[in-house]
């Protein structure tokens, strides 16, 4: 942390506390501004309510428009009134005079003549930079939007490449309150006045003590303190494909939120389309969230979990590393389409194998429209319980007075002509029903009565009415071929005998066994909602009549329906409203794309058939072992788009004595790649130690030990095997400790870390090493390595995995 310099002379203190005197006072001024607008869309609101519901449509109209601007208007002032302002630049006279439309000059270069040859010059503007953008009443900026492009400069400007910039200034505010301020030069070497004083310069770098500060359980935003080389992620255009790579701790996540901000900023008429960002885990979807909305953006943004993105359905386990293998990869593909069109053939009417949920699980019970006559118990074997009720296999009618049959051998022809061709299954049942219209009509012989051709269109379509509304027919179509859910065909794969049908020459029988066993648990995994997704767009989703929400007449009148729920919602409710109502996204950013299956790849790409793309990853840290074919499919799923790549160097997370213990893994890992720069050293190396009396003790030990050394929060990793039983090694010690598996604590942060048995970890899946990779570069301060017998560690406690 950069902490105040003891000798830090009064002098020094005083011209401080003068800049933030200074400070102080354009905040004053900028509250006073953002009052004024709040009263003002507050009026604005009561006006247009008071004007109550008389008047033209059109005049109801502008005013339920007036009355959402003014309500956003307010709604983003009252969310942004905290820690408004962080920002400032000092610039020199720009090459033109042209001013922006945020009321900034535009010149990126000084002109010439700006320096003097003496080496002086003048400030010629001064900006100040906050969360949104604020004018004054003659239109001059008192605050620029930080996505604005004369906020640009702020994050860009280098010593080495100054462009205007002087003085580039971070504000630190608590409320009303400038509490500090922290200045960078840009150009050292330069005398510059502004008002006829010689510049300020305050403190000894914002980036150094942003980094130092305590982490708590939630992430924070970087406006204040973004980096060159991560603006230019964030500001990148957003045609086509932009993807960014960068090791642990470089701000890939931090940079992917704020260029959704940005992207929304810039163009926000495109983006209504809604911007998704793909998480690998809740946890950090519970840990980025926050971020957001305090960029100032209200609900067009949805952060889903990978495992969130199929309605209905969650994932809550895991998968072990070879089923999730089997699961995920694009074998899978082919399994999936053999089951949907094999699961048709089962019927309906029995019940749904065991192991799956009651409620909300199973197709059976959601839809109340099929449910699987078999079960395929708990054991290994997956042996079935009873057969299943299967589809009928006769169909009876009476048709003009006559009896029609239609034999097992004949169904069973018309059902693979109706299926030939790749059609979503559930979209064919209209043909299947007209093919067997017409076995039906050939098999009456009514069809030579008539030499006529109008005469004999006419005789087949009442045939065809007759028949098709007659109950046995009805019956007996809805149960030979139902409507499938994706869950039910999921269900469905859960018998091993007939997974092994349908997975025959594409998964092997281990596979098969361990897919089917985990398909009976209660519950399903990430890949499973993957799965899901895939299956349902396999079946298709048959076409039904819309309900039509109950709207209020006036509403109607004015056609404004859509502006309406702006009153009756809070913001909140509405993105989630407006969230669950999507399927498809203008803009899709992938968090930790590395680990993204091919499966998920697939259902990542039917959200963004037509959108631009920002994917963030990082191979060394990839949990998939098959890394070829996920880059196959993510190419898929991006299709041609152009990309634009971005390379992301340096790691704000961990100080170098970790970074430096990491990299012997990466090594290991993935020999020859090169691991990010660490920004800072604290001095404090990690600490390494064996289990004592129990492994339990040792590790709680060790976690209360660095409870007493951090402010914030401490991370226990642990072995996916062993997560439960490390939560309740912690129990008692307070809500600042986690324990957490291997694999969760992906794209997480603590002050300080346990890794408890490296070996473990290692050992427990093909991509252990990258995952072990994952666990070692969390701690913002301290790290501790607990080795157990398997770690082979060293007299000093030093594991095998870790040793030079
Ligand atoms: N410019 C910055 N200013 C201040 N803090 C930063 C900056 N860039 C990154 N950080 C901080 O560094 C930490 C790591 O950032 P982030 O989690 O985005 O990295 P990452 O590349 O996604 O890491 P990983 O690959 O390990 O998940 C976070 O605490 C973040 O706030």
């Amino acid at each position: 942390m950069a902490a105040q310099a003891p000798q830090e002379t009064a002098l020094e203190d005083s011209s401080r506390d003068r800049e933030i005197g200074v400070e102080q006072e354009h905040l004053d001024r900028v509250y006073q501004r953002l009052e004024e607008k709040i009263h003002e869309a507050e009026f604005l609101m009561n006006d247009a309510a008071k004007r109550g519901q008389v008047g033209t449509p059109g005049a109801l109209a502008e005013r339920d428009a007036q009355v959402f601007r003014a309500g956003v208007h307010l709604n983003r002032l009252n969310n942004e009134f905290e820690d408004f302002l962080f920002g400032r630049i000092d610039l020199l006279l720009g090459k033109d005079g042209k001013k922006g439309p945020d009321g900034a000059y535009t010149a990126v270069e000084p002109a010439e003549g700006a320096v003097r040859e003496d080496n002086t010059a003048d400030i010629a503007e001064t900006l100040h930079i906050g969360r949104i953008g604020v004018l004054d009443q003659d239109y001059a900026p008192l605050v620029i939007d930080w996505r604005a492009p004369a906020a640009a400069p702020f994050y860009r400007s280098t010593p080495v490449d100054p462009g205007r910039v002087v003085r580039r200034r971070v504000i630190r505010s608590k409320g009303r309150r400038v509490l500090g301020v922290e200045d960078d030069l840009m150009r050292p070497e330069l005398k510059a006045f502004l008002g006829g004083d010689e510049l300020a310069v305050i403190g000894d770098g914002a980036l150094m003590a942003a980094l130092g500060q305590a982490r708590s359980h939630t992430m924070r935003d970087i406006v204040a303190s973004i980096q060159a080389e991560q603006d230019l992620v964030i500001r990148a255009p957003a045609a086509s494909v932009t993807y960014v790579e960068g090791g642990p701790g470089t701000g890939k996540t931090a940079v992917a939120l704020h260029r959704a901000a940005y992207l929304l900023y810039q163009d926000r008429r495109r983006y209504s389309g809604g911007i998704l960002i793909v998480s690998p885990t809740p946890l950090l979807v519970a840990y980025t969230e926050g971020v957001l909305p305090s960029l100032g953006e209200e609900g067009q943004v949805a952060i889903r979990a990978i495992g969130s993105l199929v309605d209905g359905a969650e994932a809550t386990l895991y998968d072990a590393p070879s089923t999730a293998r089997a699961k995920g990869s694009y074998r899978m593909l082919k399994v999936l389409r053999k089951a949907a069109r094999g699961a048709l053939e089962l019927g309906p009417g029995g019940r749904a194998p065991q192991g799956r949920p009651a409620s909300g699980g199973t197709a059976a019970n959601r839809t109340g429209q099929l449910a699987f006559g078999d079960d395929p118990g708990d054991d290994d074997t997956g042996t079935p319980a009873r057969t299943p009720a299967g589809p009928p296999t006769r169909l009876r009618v009476v048709a003009f007075g006559r009896r029609l049959e239609l034999e097992a051998a004949e169904l069973e022809r018309v059902r693979r002509t109706a299926l030939g061709g790749t059609a979503p299954v559930n979209l064919l049942r209209p043909r299947a029903r007209k093919l067997l219209l017409d076995a039906l009509w050939t098999q009456s012989g009514a069809g030579t009565r008539h030499s006529d051709p109008e005469l004999a269109a006419e005789l087949r379509s009442s045939f065809d009415e007759d028949v098709s509304t007659e109950d046995s027919f009805i019956a007996f179509l809805d149960a030979w071929w139902p409507e499938l859910t994706p869950q039910a065909v999921l269900a469905a794969m859960a018998d091993e005998r007939r997974l092994g049908r349908w997975a025959r020459r594409i998964l092997n029988p281990g596979e098969v066994r361990k897919v089917a066993r985990s398909l009976r648990r209660d519950g399903y995994s990430v890949h499973d909602i993957a799965m899901l997704d895939e299956l349902q767009a396999i079946l298709g989703t048959p076409a039904r009549p819309r309900k039509k929400r109950d709207l209020d007449p006036l509403d109607q009148l004015t056609g404004l329906e859509e502006l309406m729920p702006v009153r009756e919602e809070s913001q909140r409710e509405r993105a989630e409203r407006l969230a669950a109502e999507r399927t498809e996204y203008a803009h899709v950013i992938v968090d930790e794309a590395q680990d993204v299956t091919p499966m998920q790849w697939r259902m990542l790409g039917r959200r963004g058939r037509h959108a631009t793309w920002t994917v963030v990853g990082d191979p060394a840290q990839s949990s998939w072992s098959d890394v070829d074919e996920a880059a196959e499919a993510r190419d898929e799923a991006l299709g041609t788009r152009p990309r634009r790549r971005f390379q992301l160097t340096v790691n704000y997370r961990n100080p170098a004595e970790i970074a430096q213990l990491a990299a012997k893994v990466l090594a290991l890992a993935m020999p020859g790649s090169t691991s990010p720069s660490a920004v800072r050293s604290t001095g404090v190396e990690p600490r390494f130690t064996v289990v004592r009396d129990s492994l339990a003790q040792t590790v709680r030990e060790e976690a209360a030990r660095l409870l007493d050394r951090v402010d914030g929060t401490v991370g226990v990793v642990v072995a996916m095997q062993r997560r439960e039983e490390a939560a309740k090694w912690l129990a008692g010690l307070g809500d600042r400790v986690v324990a957490l598996g291997s694999l969760e604590a992906k794209g997480l942060e603590y002050d300080a870390t346990v890794v408890v048995s490296p070996a473990e970890i290692a050992d427990e899946s093909p991509a252990g090493l990258r995952v072990l990779y994952v666990a070692l570069t969390r701690a913002t301060q301290q790290l501790t390595v607990v080795s157990g017998d398997r770690d082979e560690p060293d007299d000093c406690g030093v594991p095998d995995l870790l040793r030079d």
